[in-house]
């Protein structure tokens, strides 16, 4: 489904959550979006999935308007850090509720993850360690295989070998049948690999929106000289520079062959540093 956001903004009162927002994400892969405490991404998924209204602006889902309408939510499933479940009903009903509301909901996967994460369908969401509600969440969202799957920080409170299960099914699920996931989360290095576009928000606006192939081929941070470095870096788009006794390293999008032929140390910059240095306050 195509999602086309056009002068998106959210206002809080004085706080300004998202602001003057626009892109477009163009059908099925797996986005990240990513940013900084604050930074607008919830407000921007809660109006995706239709549960709040925007201030100005639009989004349209395949041309409509999410809010309040219907045929599209039964095509989004937005899994949030917690509180995605009533705390009397039991894993049981739990499942049976979404099957009912997500037309292609997939009994035999939600079986398969309630397994995995060993969760025992009698019990209630109130009994449920934080990490066990979590994996609750994950199976939902999986197991929906609604077009527009949202995750947003899924799995507060589960441990390393249940998140890598997480990615590692999530993959299997996008490969067999690709759906447009967003996926917001802090734990960026841990699941970096996933993205194939990357959002980044940075006090309400977007700081970068780019395919992840290009960020690792060309996102890079050269060293050298001084001198060899600005002279390099004069035509490129420079995200940041940091210099010390006569050398510098700056981090920018190029060819990495190119500078080595300046004779400039090149490494490439993982998404999580990129978004560390995009998302710091001018003179950090
Ligand atoms: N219901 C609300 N009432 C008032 N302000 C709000 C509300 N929800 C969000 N905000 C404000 O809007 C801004 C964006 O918040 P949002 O939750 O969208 O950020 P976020 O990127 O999801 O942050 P985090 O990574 O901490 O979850 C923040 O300044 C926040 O304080």
């Amino acid at each position: 489904m195509k999602i086309e956001v056009k002068n998106l903004t959210k206002r809080y009162n004085d706080n300004l959550a998202l602001d003057n927002v626009s892109f477009t994400l163009d059908g099925p892969n797996i986005y990240g979006l990513l940013g900084r405490n604050g930074a607008g991404k919830t407000t921007f998924m809660d109006i995706l999935s239709g549960q709040i209204l925007a201030s100005g602006g639009s989004i349209l889902i395949d041309g409509e308007n999410p809010f309040d309408n219907r045929r599209l939510t039964e095509s989004i499933c937005l899994i949030k850090e917690g509180q995605n479940f009533k705390k009397d009903l039991s894993i049981k009903n739990v499942l049976k509720i979404f099957s009912y509301f997500y037309p292609k909901w997939d009994q035999e996967l939600a079986d398969e993850l309630i397994k995995e994460y060993k969760l025992n369908p009698k019990s209630k969401v109130k009994t449920l360690s934080k990490g066990m509600e979590s994996a609750l969440g994950i199976t939902v969202g999986l197991a929906s295989k609604a077009p527009i799957t949202i995750f947003d920080e899924p799995y507060i409170g589960l441990d390393a070998p249940s998140r890598k299960k997480f990615y590692e099914i999530l993959l299997e699920e996008y490969q067999s049948e690709k759906r447009t996931i967003i996926f917001s989360t802090h734990l960026i290095d841990e699941v970096s690999l996933l993205f194939e576009e990357v959002l980044i928000l940075q006090e309400g606006k977007v700081v970068l929106h780019e395919q992840s192939d290009i960020l690792r081929d060309h996102a890079m941070a050269v060293s050298g000289s001084l001198e060899k470095v600005q002279a390099f870096i004069a035509d490129k788009e420079v995200i940041k520079t940091k210099q010390l006794a006569g050398m510098m390293t700056a981090y920018v999008y190029g060819k990495p062959e190119e500078a080595k032929m300046h004779g400039l140390d090149v490494e490439g910059v993982p998404i999580q540093e990129l978004m560390i240095y995009l998302t710091e306050k001018e003179g950090a």
